[in-house]
């Protein structure tokens, strides 16, 4: 399968400093969602899964289609809880209808990680909605159970190295987990609406206990009401990932380059985009003030 990225015929960085404007503006006046986590780490989250599905045995699924839009795609229980960045997302795209919703969806992680203050994100528009007939099948989503050698062989349809992984994950300092969505349960600190390299201090420094959670599954949980995953456990448990846990922890701007690296690495995974089209850097809210 080849997916083509469209030239936007007439559309230009205006055009979709606009689009971003207006998700961002209505995350600011939405700051209080989900207890004070408001919107922006579901439309992160909404990104990843948008570009999880890719497999690159037939280059299907990925951002491309959009096809997140369907309820095929959208009800994968290991996706619970976005409907609430699809629901949040619809009247930009009535307000914006020249946008694909594969742009939109990836469009929408840049802006959230933008707006908490996390790198900057060059992002290239071209994505093209595709049929119901093209969405991928359930389970190509990672589970959060696992250790790290299920870890390491899920990125491998992604190309992705050791150090491409830890820098993706470090995206889970955003947000917190629900029991009734992915069963597990994780009230954070009111400070994970910024984008930082926290995730990498609390995973070394925290002393971590391996519990059973209100819903049966195993997480570990640290006094501060932190938690962590399996799945994020697993990377200071192996020496590999370790390695780059330790860089991150102590080297912010070094984590903010190589996030946004493997960020724009996971949205157009897939994509084939003309050397003519523009990577576009948006303006933050805060940057466009007179
Ligand atoms: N915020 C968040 C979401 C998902 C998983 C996770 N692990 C640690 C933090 N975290």
């Amino acid at each position: 399968i080849v997916h083509l990225a469209r030239k936007e015929e007439g559309k230009d960085y205006n055009d979709f400093q606009k689009v971003y404007n207006a998700i961002a503006q209505k995350i600011r006046d939405k700051k209080d969602y989900d207890d004070g986590t408001g919107y922006g780490p579901k439309l992160v989250r909404l990104s990843w899964h948008s570009s999880a599905t890719y497999d690159k045995k037939d280059n299907s699924g990925g951002s491309y289609g959009g096809t997140f839009r369907y309820p095929k795609e959208a009800t994968d229980p290991l996706s619970k809880g976005l409907s609430d960045a699809t629901d949040f997302l619809a009247p930009i795209y009535d307000q914006f209808p020249w946008i694909s919703h594969g742009d939109l969806y990836t469009l929408g992680g840049v802006t959230a990680i933008q707006e908490l203050h996390g790198p900057k994100i060059p992002w290239r528009p071209g994505r093209v909605d595709t049929g119901e007939e093209s969405v991928p099948d359930h389970g190509r989503l990672p589970e959060p159970f696992w250790n790290a050698d299920y870890v390491r062989k899920y990125y491998d349809k992604f190309n992705f190295t050791d150090q491409e992984v830890v820098a993706l994950i470090g995206a889970h300092i955003l947000g917190k987990t629900h029991l009734k969505n992915s069963g597990y349960d994780g009230p954070w600190d009111d400070d994970t609406n910024i984008f930082s390299n926290e995730f990498f201090s609390n995973l070394l420094k925290e002393d971590w206990k391996y519990e059973k959670n209100a819903a049966g599954n195993m997480q570990y949980d640290a006094k501060k009401g932190i938690m962590m995953l399996p799945s994020d456990y697993a990377l200071r448990q192996d020496p590999k990932y370790l390695v780059y846990v330790k860089k991150y922890a102590n080297d912010q701007d070094l984590f903010f380059e190589d996030f946004k690296n493997v960020y724009v690495k996971l949205i157009e995974r897939g994509i084939t985009f003309d050397e003519s089209c523009p990577r576009y850097v948006f303006k933050t809210i805060d940057e466009q003030q007179d």
